[in-house]
């Protein structure tokens, strides 16, 4: 480390799941008080190591460059309140027999992901959200998975994660030309189980969502940056 450089304090939880998925040696940087100082060689125990910093934290992201961190990519939080308001009636839950089709949307429509080449696998994103919107509709990462049907063709889905009791978190939403109805159908989920807040999250690139997340009633909560080493 140069004199001027800035010391960075992070312990470094390996990255399970995505290791096991990825088949790759990933781990993502905790930041804490009382952590030891980072230095190579403490990185060099993983291929590929993940930080997530709010973007205000700067003094941070000088430090994370300094020890070779790129940036890969920013991502905005935000959050509705869910009211009561109705918009639809019903909602159709995804069942098993919709996986396939479901797979096939999800490997095709996230094309922004910091699951990126040349960090991951040319095909990783997409299989990556292939298999999040299965879960959701197995309930094993998400809790459901919510679908928009035209007479039998899958329109959009919204997956959906209860956090606690008052508030969920949209895992995935897609579905061209009909996001309003996607978050018409978030809420309503939402409205049934008594939530007050609706939570959300995409990538700083994702103009088309940041602006249909707005026009819902979302505001942003918070921005921040992911940097890979
Ligand atoms: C929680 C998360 O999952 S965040 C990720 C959100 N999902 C995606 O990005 C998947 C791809 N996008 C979509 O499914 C939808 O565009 C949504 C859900 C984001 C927004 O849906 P809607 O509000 O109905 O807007 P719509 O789909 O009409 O898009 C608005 C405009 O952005 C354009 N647009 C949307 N996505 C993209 C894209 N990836 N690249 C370029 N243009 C795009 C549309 O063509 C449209 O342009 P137009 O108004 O000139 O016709
Ligand atoms: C399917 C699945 C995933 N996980 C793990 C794997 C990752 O560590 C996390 C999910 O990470 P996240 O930061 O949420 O991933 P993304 O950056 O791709 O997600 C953002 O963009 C999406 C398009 C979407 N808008 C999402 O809401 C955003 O957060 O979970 C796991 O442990 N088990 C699983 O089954």
């Amino acid at each position: 480390m140069t004199s001027n450089s800035v010391p960075v304090h992070a312990r470094i939880e390996s990255l399970d799941w995505e290791n096991q998925f990825f088949a790759v040696n990933s781990g993502i940087l905790r930041f804490e008080d009382d952590a030891p100082l980072l230095t190579p060689p403490l990185l060099a125990a993983f291929t590929r190591v993940q930080a997530k910093i709010a973007t205000q934290q700067t003094l941070l992201l000088d430090g994370l460059q300094q020890l070779g961190f790129k940036l890969v990519e920013g991502e905005v939080d935000l959050a509705l309140k869910v009211g009561t308001q109705h918009a639809p009636s019903s909602l159709q839950l995804a069942t098993d027999a919709d996986i396939p089709v479901l797979r096939d949307l999800a490997a095709k429509i996230f094309t922004q992901s910091r699951f990126r080449a040349p960090w991951y696998q040319p095909a990783d994103s997409g299989n990556f959200y292939a298999q999040w919107v299965e879960n959701a509709v197995l309930g094993t990462f998400d809790h459901e998975c919510l679908i928009l049907k035209n007479g039998d063709v899958i329109q959009g889905f919204v997956s959906m994660r209860q956090l606690n009791e008052r508030e969920a978190r949209i895992g995935l939403l897609a579905g061209r030309g009909v996001g309003a109805e996607l978050m018409d159908t978030a809420r309503l989920w939402c409205q049934q189980r008594g939530l007050q807040t609706l939570r959300v999250a995409t990538q700083t690139s994702n103009t088309a969502a940041l602006r249909r997340y707005i026009q819902s009633g979302a505001n942003i909560e918070s921005t921040a940056f992911w940097l890979y080493r």
